[in-house]
C-alpha cells in the first residue's frame, strides 16, 4: 500500500527514455509516490494502467492525456519531453502550485521566458544536466577556465545517441556557459556552434562546440582546454540514464517547501560559489 503522506509526483512524458527511467526510480523511491504519468494526446499508454504498460502488475495509476488533471493532485511534476510541452507544463504547473522539475533541453529564448514568467508564481528547477557528476563538471569547468588564458583554446566536444533531436546539448551549452562565466565574457559572444567549409582560422577567445551522435551513447562531454604546448581534457560520461533520474528526483523533494523562482542543479546540490 502506498504512503499517501510521500510527495506525489507526476511524470510526463512516461513513455520516453527518461520518462520510463523517472517512473522506475520513483515507484523504488522510499522518500516519494507516483501519483500520476502523461503522455501526449493519441499516444497508445493513455488510459493504461502505468504498471501494465511497463510489462509488470497494475499500479492503480493509469496514464493520462489531461496534464491540469494529473498535476492537481501532486506535489511536483518532473518533465523531460519537448520545448512545446514544457512551456505548457510550466504554467499548468504553476496554476497547480506544484514544483515544477525540467530536464527537457534545446529549449529556445522565448520558451525561457515563459518558464521564468511560470517560476514568478511555483518552484522551478531546471537544467540541462540533473546527474552530479556534471555539475561538478560545471564548477570545475569554471575554475579551469578562470585560471588559464586565451592561449588555451576551449572546445565542448559532445556525444550523444543517433535519437537526440537537438544541438548542442543542454550540458554542453552548461559547460560553456561555466567556461565563459570563468574567463569573464558573455557566451553569446565568443560561441562557435557549427564549423562547415573554409571557416578560417580560430578566433581566439572562441569557445567552440562539436555534437556527435551515433547508436546508444547515454551522455558524455569533454570540455578541452588546448594551448600550443599542453591539453587539459575534463571529462564526464553518463553509463546509464538513472543519473539524470535521481537527480530529478532529489530536485523534486528538495523543492518541496521553497518559495516561487527559477533554480537549477547546483543549488539543490549545495554546490553554488
Ligand atoms: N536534464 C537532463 O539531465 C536530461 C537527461 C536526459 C535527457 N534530457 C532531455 O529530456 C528530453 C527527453 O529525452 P528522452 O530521451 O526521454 O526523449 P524521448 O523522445 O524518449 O521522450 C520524450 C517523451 O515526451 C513525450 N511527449 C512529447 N510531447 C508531449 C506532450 N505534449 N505531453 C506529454 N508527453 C509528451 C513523448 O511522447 C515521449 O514519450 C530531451 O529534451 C533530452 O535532451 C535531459
Ligand atoms: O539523451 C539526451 O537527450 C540527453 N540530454 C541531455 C543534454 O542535452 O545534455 C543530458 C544528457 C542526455
Amino acid at each position: 500500500m502506498t504512503d499517501q503522506s510521500l510527495p506525489g509526483i507526476v511524470i510526463t512524458g512516461g513513455s520516453g527514455r527518461m520518462g520510463q527511467m523517472l517512473i522506475r526510480t520513483v515507484l523504488d523511491s522510499d522518500a516519494a509516490r507516483l501519483a500520476g504519468v502523461v503522455e501526449r494526446q493519441g499516444h497508445d499508454w493513455v488510459g493504461r494502467d502505468i504498471g501494465t504498460c511497463l510489462g509488470g502488475a497494475p499500479l492503480g495509476v493509469t496514464v493520462t492525456d489531461d496534464p491540469l488533471e494529473a498535476f492537481a493532485k501532486a506535489q511536483a511534476v518532473i518533465d523531460f519531453t519537448a520545448p512545446a510541452a514544457t512551456v505548457e507544463f510550466a504554467a499548468l504547473a504553476a496554476q497547480a502550485r506544484a514544483t515544477h522539475v525540467i530536464g527537457t533541453t534545446g529549449l529556445a529564448p522565448e520558451d525561457l521566458e515563459k518558464i521564468a514568467a511560470a517560476a514568478r508564481h511555483a518552484t522551478v528547477v531546471r537544467a540541462g544536466n540533473m546527474s552530479l557528476g556534471v555539475n561538478l563538471l560545471v564548477q570545475l569547468t569554471k575554475r579551469v577556465a578562470a585560471a588559464l588564458d586565451e592561449d588555451f583554446d576551449i572546445e565542448v566536444i559532445e556525444y550523444h545517441h543517433n535519437r537526440k533531436v537537438d544541438a548542442p546539448s543542454g550540458t554542453a551549452l552548461m559547460l560553456g556557459e561555466a567556461a565563459a562565466e570563468g574567463r569573464g565574457v558573455a557566451l553569446d559572444d565568443v560561441a562557435d556552434r557549427g564549423r562547415d567549409g573554409i571557416t578560417g582560422a580560430r578566433k581566439r577567445g572562441d569557445i567552440g562546440f562539436a555534437a556527435i551522435r551515433g547508436g546508444g551513447i547515454v551522455g558524455e562531454h569533454d570540455v578541452l582546454f588546448a594551448s600550443e604546448a599542453e591539453r587539459i581534457v575534463l571529462r564526464h560520461v553518463a553509463e546509464d540514464r538513472s543519473v539524470f533520474a535521481r537527480g530529478a528526483l532529489k530536485a523534486a523533494l528538495w523543492g518541496q517547501g521553497k518559495g516561487p523562482g527559477e533554480y537549477d542543479m547546483l543549488d539543490v546540490l549545495g554546490l553554488k560559489d
